[in-house]
């Protein structure tokens, strides 16, 4: 495991600020200012924020994909303050040590479903993460781990075979969770995963995902403009605007005590005593209705 997992928080950012160097014509840019923010353990944390409020930076540093651009592209640089993933200093972070830490964290990210290589079938795609570790492992025991993974996503066992552009965007989007979550990684970052999915499966999406959460108790960060679908997944959310954080706590005391006007604005856009009528009602795989999502103690201070 990278660091010391099992004794920190999968996420610690304290003072963390993220810039885009100059490139070109571009001055820099500071995306994310003096951000603090926590993952507890076996918690889902909501980031909510505008667009171009710095929530696919701040997605994309801790879940370790910051190192690496695509050419042309200016990768993110944390310029103040730190992160730790599971007590690993990411503004520390070698190139080693982010290889071993893509490992540990699943990342969804906001193209995901459009990323999938074309020219591998779902078995080969939901397979790639275990090879890449460990190219030696067992044939039977990853064909087993393949199929149990596709299964849980609620991707028939019959696509196995066939090649992402058969499948539907929905489904795609599935089989890049499968794809994330298939080494068991202990904090899942996912990066607007309902972004290009309707209404419909958008939540059949989120409520996988929250399925699957409560089921192996990773961490996660999930990350939305849309309320609702925090609503639906998360423990705690962190509202950001111009890269700085406005908000942070279990979300109805978020909205409920709107420390920022965009806060309030947040607040204000939802149906008058929403909070109380339209707590979200998940569903188990067996049918029976969950309670809301709550932390233990939601007054805690957070951190
Ligand atoms: N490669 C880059 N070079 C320079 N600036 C960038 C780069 N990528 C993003 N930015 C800027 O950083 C800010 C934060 O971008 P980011 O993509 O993190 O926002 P976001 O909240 O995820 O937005 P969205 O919801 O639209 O995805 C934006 O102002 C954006 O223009």
């Amino acid at each position: 495991m990278v660091g010391n997992a099992q004794h920190g928080y999968p996420v610690l950012a304290s003072d963390l600020t993220i810039e885009y160097p100059a490139h070109g014509p571009s001055p820099a840019y500071v995306a994310v200012r003096g951000l603090n923010l926590s993952v507890k353990p076996g918690e889902v944390l909501g980031l909510l924020g505008e667009s171009g409020s710095g929530k696919s930076t701040i997605a994309k540093v801790l879940a370790g994909r910051f190192l690496s651009a695509p050419r042309g592209a200016v990768h993110p640089v944390i310029t103040g303050g730190d992160a730790q993933v599971f007590g690993e200093s990411l503004r520390r972070l070698s190139r080693r040590h982010a290889d071993r830490l893509m490992f540990e964290v699943g990342y969804v990210g906001q193209e995901a479903s459009e990323t999938l290589r074309a020219d591998h079938t779902v078995a080969e795609i939901v397979a790639e993460p275990i090879l890449l570790r460990d190219r030696h492992y067992n044939r039977k025991a990853l064909e087993a781990r393949v199929v149990t993974m596709v299964d849980a996503v609620r991707l028939p066992l019959g696509s196995l075979g066939r090649y992402p552009y058969e499948l539907s965007t929905g489904q795609r989007q599935r089989l890049a969770i499968a794809r994330a979550l298939v080494l068991e990684p202990a904090l899942l970052i996912a990066d607007e995963p309902t972004a290009a999915i309707d209404a419909v499966v958008r939540h059949a999406i989120i409520d996988l995902i929250s399925e699957l959460q409560e089921h192996t108790a990773f961490s996660a960060m999930v990350i939305s403009h849309d309320l609702a679908i925090l609503r639906r997944i998360a423990d705690r959310i962190a509202v950001l605007q111009g890269g700085m954080l406005v908000g942070l706590g279990p979300i109805e005391e978020v909205l409920a005590n709107p420390l920022h006007p965009y806060v309030e604005r947040l607040a204000a856009e939802l149906p008058e005593d929403s909070v109380a009528r339209e707590a979200p009602v998940l569903r188990g795989i067996d049918g029976v209705p969950k309670p809301p999502r709550m932390l233990p103690h939601p007054r805690r201070p957070a951190v």
